[in-house]
């Protein structure tokens, strides 16, 4: 499909919706050990599934306006777009503290999918057709984000502006532990995402193996493998976070939700990441992505996501 086939309302309307979507099958997707689904709020007493949609209901707007300026920056220096993103984003994070009463559902996905929105507009806009590549979105995200670690993570930078008090979980974590978080991972263009998720979740979507929840399920286990996620880091520790990476390669083992053996070892994963207060809530962030990235590489019509189960 050419670009003189879709407007630029079209463009942002349906990479606004593709967002929202990735936003709320990732939340669907049941059992997730530890997160919030379906079935409980996995380790954490400030939210639920209902807070979930009430934030990505907030958010489809934010989305559209990231889109918009993605092409309205589609032949200009990729490092502006960001700071133009970055002030929207923290209207979003207002619109997200007001719909959820206070409590941080989507921060991090506010950050990953406000950069990936602009991103395929801009794409779009530069190569004229759809579907996208995963490999040209990737780029494009790298170009935007380029230097971001160095601007906003270095030591320097850190030690002179902020007291530790005003320090947030990504910027405590490069200072103990020189972990770049979210930032590293988009300024790399989704190394994780590009080499673990996406291509294990088309593999079953082409397999059409399984219910998209039980794919959906499948696939955040292999991030649970993968992910540097800061959010088990910032609550606990490293080792805690090699303890999640276990337990998600043996639950792997005996087949994940494709097995009887292995949906009881992750109903006792839950049970046992709600007792320790453990919330992988990066790879969760990184599921919704990979959605996300299935959507703008399938054509808008009705692409695999969206198959008859
Ligand atoms: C760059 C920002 C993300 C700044 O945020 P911060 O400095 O805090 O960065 P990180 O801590 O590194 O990560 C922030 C969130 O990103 C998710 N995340 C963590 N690890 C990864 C990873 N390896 N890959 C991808 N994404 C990752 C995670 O977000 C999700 O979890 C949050 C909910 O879980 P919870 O444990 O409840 O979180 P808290 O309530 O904070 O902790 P508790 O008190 O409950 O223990 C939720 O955010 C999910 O999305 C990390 O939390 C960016 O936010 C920023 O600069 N914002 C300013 C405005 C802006 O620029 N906006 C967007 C512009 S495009
Ligand atoms: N389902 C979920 N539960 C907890 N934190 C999350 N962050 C993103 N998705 C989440």
């Amino acid at each position: 499909m050419s670009n003189q086939t879709i407007s630029t309302n079209s463009l942002c309307k349906y990479i606004s919706k593709s967002a929202v979507e990735a936003m709320l099958y990732e939340v669907s997707a049941s059992p997730k050990p530890g997160l919030v689904d379906r079935y409980n709020s996995g380790a954490h007493q400030d939210m639920d599934f209902f807070t979930f949609m009430s934030s990505s209901a907030a958010l489809n707007y934010y989305f559209y306006r990231c889109a918009e300026k993605g092409v309205a920056f589609a032949n200009q220096d990729a490092r502006k777009l960001l700071e133009h993103l970055r002030g929207i984003g923290k209207e979003a994070e207002r619109d997200m503290y007001q719909a959820t009463g206070g409590v941080n559902t989507h921060k991090g996905l506010i950050f990953s999918l406000g950069i990936i929105s602009a991103a395929a507009a801009s794409c779009f806009f530069a190569e004229g057709s759809w579907p996208l590549s995963l490999e040209r979105i990737c780029k494009k995200i790298s170009q935007i984000t380029r230097g971001i670690t160095i601007r906003e993570l270095s030591s320097a930078k850190l030690s002179d502006i902020k007291e530790e008090k005003n320090l947030t979980a990504g910027e405590i974590l490069f200072k103990q532990y020189n972990i770049k978080g979210i930032r590293g991972e988009v300024e790399k263009g989704f190394p994780t995402v590009r080499k673990t998720s996406f291509p294990f979740l088309l593999k079953y979507l082409n397999k059409n193996q399984g219910t998209i929840n039980d794919i959906l399920v499948q696939v955040l286990l292999y991030l649970m493998t993968v992910t540097e996620d800061t959010n088990i880091i910032a609550r606990h520790n490293l080792k805690m976070l090699q303890y999640v990476k276990s337990c998600a390669l043996q639950a792997l083992d005996l087949g994940g939700i494709f097995t009887k053996e292995g949906k009881n070892y992750l109903q006792q994963m839950d049970a046992d990441f709600r007792q320790k207060n453990i919330s992988p809530g990066g790879s969760a962030d990184l599921l919704a992505v990979t959605i996300m990235f299935v959507f703008l590489t399938q054509d808008m019509m009705g692409g695999l996501m969206q198959k008859e189960r």
